[in-house]
């Protein structure tokens, strides 16, 4: 293992952080699982507490709203999708802005679809609007806009969208947590030969093939493929990126300290124009 690619992570300064709806909820029923999600806000407003910026990108609308209405799993009729999101999204901000108000932090929402990448307007006003939230030290939380998206403007997955807005914020991190402790070789759930890869520092096709095929579990949407498309966009942002097992989100000041959890993907910065391009040809 490489220490030095770790240590650099004790400087980052502008962290985003993606939290996917398995590591919200309890495995059993599918309800919030709330101590975690205290721990999530304590260990994010100690990040905040030592000067750094930091962006949350939350999963759980559907799954929240899904669970509040009733129902065992997420609905698959997109207006069914869309009703658990609007009321998922706004008891989730609930809980958020009540438990970062302990910890006298200001949680804010932005919702976003393709439009606001790819139409340069909208880019633009969200990318002020993201500067002036953390330049005034309010803890911005994203999620897409499920509620008004439908296929030709929808992300489908946070992981894409966590990555973009890595990406638009010039982040030097993004961490995303998810179900499992990283990135195999192969998904450990179908191999249990599958060796866990400690440091990616380049991402080639034999890598991105790793997760293609993968839709993930029935919690989750975007399986491995999606984080694999979230780190070619953070590296070409300049952003390094981590999966890491979201169970105990103590890992994340673990992960700050340099220590040696999740996969590390080192990035590559291109210029705004190639990212920009890429973006354009996979969204
Ligand atoms: N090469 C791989 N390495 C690790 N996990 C993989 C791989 N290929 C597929 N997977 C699957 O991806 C899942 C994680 O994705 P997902 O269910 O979308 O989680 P989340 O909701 O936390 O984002 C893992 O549980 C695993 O089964
Ligand atoms: N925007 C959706 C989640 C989409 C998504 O990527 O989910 P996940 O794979 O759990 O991170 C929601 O809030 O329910």
């Amino acid at each position: 293992m490489n220490t030095a690619f770790r240590e650099k992570l004790k400087d980052k300064q502008r962290i985003v952080i993606k939290i996917g709806s398995s590591s919200l909820t309890h495995p059993d029923t599918g309800y919030l699982d709330l101590i975690k999600l205290e721990v999530l806000v304590r260990e994010i407003s100690d990040l905040r507490n030592q000067g750094k910026d930091v962006i949350l990108v939350s999963s759980g609308a559907i799954m929240v709203g899904s669970k509040t209405m009733g129902y065992d799993r997420k609905p698959s009729k997109m207006a069914q999708k869309q009703a658990c999101a609007a009321i998922g999204q706004a008891k989730l901000m609930m809980i958020y802005q009540k438990l970062f108000a302990e910890y006298n932090q200001v949680a804010s929402q932005i919702l976003m679809t393709k439009h606001t990448i790819l139409n340069n307007l909208n880019r633009l006003n969200a990318k002020n609007t993201f500067e002036e939230l953390l330049r005034m030290g309010a803890i911005p939380i994203v999620n897409e806009n499920d509620t008004i998206s439908t296929y030709e403007i929808e992300f489908g997955d946070n992981d894409t969208l966590s990555a973009v807005v890595s990406a638009m914020v010039g982040a030097d991190l993004l961490i995303l947590l998810s179900d499992i402790d990283g990135l195999f070789t192969d998904d450990p759930h179908k191999n249990p030969e599958a060796k866990f890869i400690d440091v990616v520092e380049e991402l080639d096709e034999h890598l991105l093939s790793m997760g293609k095929g993968s839709t993930g579990s029935n919690v989750g949407t975007g399986g491995m493929a999606t984080k694999l498309t979230a780190a070619e966009i953070a590296s070409a942002a300049g952003t390094d990126m981590i999966i890491a097992n979201g169970a105990d989100f103590h890992v994340i000041h673990k992960i700050m300290q340099g220590r040696a959890y999740g996969t590390l993907f080192l990035s590559h910065k291109k210029n705004d124009f190639y990212v920009l391009d890429f973006l354009e040809r996979i969204l």
